[in-house]
């Protein structure tokens, strides 16, 4: 198959979490998923920038992307969009762990963390939702959602949506 309709397949097996991750940041001062908890290295387990009205609006866009999908893909979609983006947020969960581990603040960046801990996390989501991702349609994804997750956070930053441009 040609490499257009690899990355054509990529985006659209990753819409939901491209727009569940997209969506989270609308959210600003949720409650903590970690309730404000401390992790055994004294940090904090996630941190604020993980809450769960953040989770609920990126399951909610996620699942209505799928929705519209399931008119081309299948009634199934609307249930892999929805285990898609809850995998894609438990991903950015685990990014967010990994950072306080590292002593990285909220909001600090972690250039390809940042951008790949979704992708990962929607991957596994697919996985279990035994949707097939081959490795090309994959790492079409990961190149592509490197490069809108540094472009629309830039976009997110000028419309005052996030406090950092990453
Ligand atoms: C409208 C609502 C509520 C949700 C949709 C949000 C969304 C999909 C935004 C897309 C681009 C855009 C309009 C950005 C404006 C500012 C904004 C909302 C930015 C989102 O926040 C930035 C960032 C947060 O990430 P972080 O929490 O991990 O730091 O979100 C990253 C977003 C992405 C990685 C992907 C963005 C999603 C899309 C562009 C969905 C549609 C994608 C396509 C049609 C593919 C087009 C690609 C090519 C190469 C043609
Ligand atoms: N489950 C989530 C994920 C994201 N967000 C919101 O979306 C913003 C952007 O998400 P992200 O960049 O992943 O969080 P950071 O602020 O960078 O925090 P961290 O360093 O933990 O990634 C967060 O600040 C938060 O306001 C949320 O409320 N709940
Ligand atoms: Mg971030």
């Amino acid at each position: 198959m040609s490499l257009i309709i690899y990355i054509a397949l990529g985006i659209l097996y990753y819409l939901p979490a491209l727009v569940a991750n997209g969506s989270a940041p609308f959210v600003k001062n949720g409650t903590p998923i970690d309730f404000k908890r401390n992790f055994i290295d004294g940090r904090r387990i996630l941190g604020d920038g993980k809450s769960f009205e953040g989770l609920l609006v990126a399951l909610t866009f996620g699942t209505t992307v799928g929705v519209i999908l399931s008119k081309f893909l299948g009634i199934e979609w609307i249930i892999v969009s929805f285990v898609e983006s809850f995998f894609a947020m438990i991903g950015d969960m685990i990014g967010a762990f990994i950072k306080r581990r590292l002593g990285l603040e909220r909001g600090a960046r972690a250039l390809g963390l940042d951008q790949l801990d979704f992708v990962l996390g929607a991957t596994l989501g697919l996985f279990l939702a035994k949707i097939q991702v081959n490795i090309y349609e994959f790492l079409s994804i990961v190149i592509i959602a490197f490069v809108l997750h540094i472009l629309t956070n830039n976009i997110a930053y000028r419309l005052k949506i996030k406090s950092v441009p990453w």
